[in-house]
């Protein structure tokens, strides 16, 4: 069963990277379809306008419910799940990454402004599974990038998509913690040397290290995911 993908938002442009490289062949694969839907083709006004100023003051504009409604119901089917990319959300993870590949359908909200009223996560909550998600602590102008990159987050993981699923293997036996450094030719670079164990061929020694290696750059980098942090 392909997964199926429905992202609306104001900028559709912001999605011709999904026709490139390793999106682009998941998708002539038939593994995964994308489609991409301008959210004031669902509009009603002249002006076709989607936001108004907020209710209890306050800086910059939401996004009117009407026009959301309208899109997510052309898309919507019992089996959906709506996505929201907004900094208050859930922390999007490659666990997370990993249940949305294995979803039928994702349909992506990518609010702007200050955030899309309420009531369109309210409304579609008990009728289907509503996932508002963060990709960091940081505010952006918009969902949408923060969409590009959870979809390509989960697309790579739909099994099929990676030519080499041994590049998963290695990710998900990875101890906790982050990767590694890797290196590649030439042996000599601008008078650095790769490691001499990795040159060695004894593969435990090379495990040992890259192990010791991912500690230290965990411990420096990233105490927050050491074991019993
Ligand atoms: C839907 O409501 C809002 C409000 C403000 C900004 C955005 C865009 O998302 C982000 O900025 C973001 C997502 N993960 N980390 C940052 C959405």
């Amino acid at each position: 069963m392909p997964l199926r993908i429905d992202v609306i938002t104001i900028f559709p442009d912001y999605f011709a990277p999904l026709q490139l490289s390793l999106m682009g062949k998941a998708q002539q694969s038939g593994l995964v379809t994308i489609a991409i839907h301008d959210l004031r083709e669902f509009t009603s006004d002249r002006h076709r306008s989607v936001d108004d100023t907020p209710y209890g003051g306050g800086a910059g504009m939401v996004m009117t419910p009407e026009p959301w409604g309208q899109a997510i119901d052309a898309v919507v089917t019992d089996q959906s799940t709506l996505i929201v990319p907004t900094p208050a959300g859930k922390l999007f993870s490659q666990p997370v990454a990993a249940e949305l590949a294995h979803s039928t359908h994702l349909i992506f909200a990518c609010g702007r402004y200050e955030g899309i009223d309420q009531r369109v996560v309210e409304y579609y909550r008990p009728r289907i599974d509503v996932r508002e998600l963060s990709i960091g602590d940081y505010v952006l102008a918009g969902g949408d990038v923060a969409t590009l990159a959870m979809i390509e987050a989960s697309v790579r993981l739909v099994p099929g998509v990676l030519g080499n699923p041994e590049s998963l293997v290695e990710e998900s036996h990875q101890l906790p913690g982050v990767e590694y450094p890797s290196y590649t030719k030439p042996p000599t670079w601008r008078g650095l040397d790769v490691p001499e164990v990795l040159l060695s061929g004894h593969h435990d020694q090379i495990a040992r290290w890259r192990a010791e290696q991912s500690t230290i750059r965990t411990t420096h980098n990233r105490p927050d995911l050491l074991p019993g942090s």
